[in-house]
């Protein structure tokens, strides 16, 4: 399976239906996120999904259990094939988001967002590093019953080896040379994939190019 999941954040339905359909064959999915969910909510998704790629709805559930877990069924008609929460959410917010999910449906924690560093980490009172953070959330998410976890190319392969059988999904990525713009744990999607990422995030360098399919193509011949 092709890893790469293209991240099309974007509020306009038609040019997020277009891209999809450009990128069909060259990459391995589409990732909708809060922009594009914000202004086109399910209908626009089914839009999208009608292109056939498979669907990664990044919606980052984190409330308390008995709210997300209506969320996620009210998602449930969608048959995304990713959903994220917030692994900070909790055990108990953890366990009824994945019972409420389709079983077909991975439901992934986000650990610690690819746009923190140690220092982000600690205005918001957490003293520990990004790394040992993301392991603790690992552990959380894990022993929670999710599918796996969210986290940068720089914590994935500790995750992996801690969790053999998880699924790691891996944003922050950037071909070498590349403005980061506001990631700072940031990796090349070749680094991301030899350290075990099942899914690469990719936005902006391909959806941002000036022909994203042949940029979705070049990444692919770096992996
Ligand atoms: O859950 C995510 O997908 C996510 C988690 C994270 O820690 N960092 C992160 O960048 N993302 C998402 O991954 C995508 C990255 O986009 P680019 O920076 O344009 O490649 C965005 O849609 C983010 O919402």
């Amino acid at each position: 399976m092709n890893p790469v999941f293209v991240a099309i954040d974007t509020p306009d339905p038609q040019q997020a239906v277009d891209l999809a359909a450009s990128l069909r064959g060259t990459v391995g999915g589409v990732k909708l996120g809060l922009e594009f969910f914000a202004a086109n909510g399910p209908a626009g998704v089914a839009k999208v999904a009608a292109t056939g790629l498979p669907i990664f709805l990044d919606l980052k559930l984190h409330d308390i259990p008995n709210t997300v877990a209506s969320a996620m069924r009210a998602l449930a008609d969608l048959r995304p094939a990713i959903v994220t929460v917030h692994a900070a959410g909790g055990r108990a917010m953890l366990e009824q988001a994945k019972a409420a999910a389709p079983v077909e449906t991975k439901v992934v924690a986000v650990t610690v967002l690819t746009s923190l560093d140690a220092g982000d980490l600690d205005s918001i009172g957490v003293a520990a590093a990004p790394a040992e953070q993301v392991e603790r959330l690992a552990a959380l998410a894990r022993d929670s019953g999710l599918d796996g976890i969210v986290c940068s190319g720089a914590e994935v392969e500790a995750a992996h080896r801690a969790w053999p059988d998880g699924f790691f999904v891996v944003p922050g990525l950037r071909p070498s040379g590349s403005d980061s713009g506001d990631q700072k744990r940031v990796v090349t999607p070749r680094q991301a994939r030899a350290s075990g990422a099942s899914v690469l995030v990719i936005g902006r360098p391909i959806t941002k190019a000036e022909d994203p399919a042949q940029a979705a193509r070049d990444i692919a011949g770096t992996l």
